[in-house]
């Protein structure tokens, strides 16, 4: 039987320890996915760190993942995730990828420098807020600006319930200052654009020169192709850190909830409004135009959110689209395949 307590370091919590059934507590063996590879995973458990070819029995995996084998080694099913990042696919087709698991705190990086923009992390804050992931922000480059204050004045005037900070991510202050998130067996995952400094605050909480490689080369029988790096490293805080480069712009989809509470204030606003479907533009009584003119609400703050929820309302309509007929050409499938057996039947 499973010592549970021999996983909290690697981030088991009652949450998915509730999920077992009694003859899952006795006979199945917990594992968490801390690297994907194109024909297998690594996994770690209380047996230690080992890989794990990918099966067709497997469901969509990804890092952060805890799944349950048998003492066998075979797949038995994937624990329900806490909470769950997705971004939209590359390509035309509206697809959702998974690209982590179970993450408990998000660090927003966003850096002090003439890349500061507030749009840009609400975008962020939204993100964040629709996965059941703690949102931290971190400002960084503090060093390289003089204005360090009034960006944290702004940030705080977003939401005044914000853990927000400002950091030098070269300096080894970092792990003190971050060290309420990183305690053992928490995950945390950092968010944001290019160059905001992730791979040197990577760096600084690794205590290492630990590198990004971009891409791992697999061999698979027709060549080698390169796959996205993603894994989750253990911190010498004990901290569990997933190292995932999709996590920069990110498309927003199905993060409803994540809009309202990132946007809580004019949500609460539009409540006041005359009329229930205003679109706070130019309608007659309108209690969100009447908080840009008393100067209560910025313009900014209202393009960005109009702005956002339309992304989100055309991703999500897109994808529910493409569901649709997925569904109606499984569905046309089974017809013919029905057809058939009935036509070699009779
Ligand atoms: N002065 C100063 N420079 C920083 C800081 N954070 C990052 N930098 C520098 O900014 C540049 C980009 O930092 P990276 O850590 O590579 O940024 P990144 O977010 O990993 O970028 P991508 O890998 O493109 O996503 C590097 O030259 C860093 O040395 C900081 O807090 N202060
Ligand atoms: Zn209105």
């Amino acid at each position: 039987m499973t010592n549970f307590q021999n996983l909290a370091k690697i981030g088991w919590t009652p949450y998915f320890q509730q999920q077992l059934t009694l003859q899952e507590w006795s006979d199945a063996h917990p594992l968490r996915i801390i690297s994907q590879h194109r024909s297998c995973i690594s996994v770690q458990g209380e047996a230690g760190t080992y890989s794990l070819p990918l099966t067709p029995a497997m469901d969509a995996l990804v890092v952060g993942d805890w799944i349950l084998v048998d003492s066998e080694q075979r797949y038995i099913r994937l624990l329900e995730r806490y909470s769950c990042f997705k971004r939209k696919a590359p390509g035309t087709h509206v697809a959702w990828q998974l690209i982590s698991a179970n993450v408990d705190t998000a660090f927003i990086l966003c850096a002090l420098n003439e890349d500061f923009n507030l749009s840009r992390l609400e975008r962020y804050l939204a993100l964040v807020h629709s996965s059941s992931a703690q949102a931290v922000v971190v400002l960084t480059k503090s060093d390289q600006v003089t204005h360090a204050e009034q960006a944290l004045d702004a940030v705080r005037r977003l939401d005044a319930a914000l853990d927000v900070l400002t950091l030098n991510t070269h300096a080894p202050e970092c792990v003190e200052r971050l060290s309420p998130w990183l305690s053992e067996g928490q995950t945390v995952v950092l968010l944001g654009s290019s160059g905001v400094g992730k791979s040197t605050l990577t760096n600084t909480l690794m205590n290492t020169q630990h590198q990004r490689t971009g891409g791992i080369r697999e061999d698979d029988g027709k060549g080698r192709h390169t796959t996205t790096h993603r894994e989750l490293v253990t911190l010498p805080s004990g901290g569990l850190l997933l190292d995932t480069p999709g996590m920069r712009e990110l498309q927003l989809g199905g993060c409803e909830t994540g809009i309202s509470s990132a946007f809580a204030d004019i949500e609460l606003l539009g409540e006041q409004c005359r009329f229930n479907d205003c679109r706070h533009e130019q309608e007659p009584g309108c209690a969100v135009q009447g908080a840009i003119e008393s100067g209560a609400l910025s313009q900014r703050r209202l393009t960005n959110y109009l702005k956002l929820n339309r992304e989100n309302a055309f991703n999500t309509s897109s994808l529910a689209q493409r569901r649709a007929k997925e569904k109606s050409f499984g569905k046309m499938v089974k017809q013919v395949v029905k057809n058939k057996a009935r036509l070699k039947d009779g």
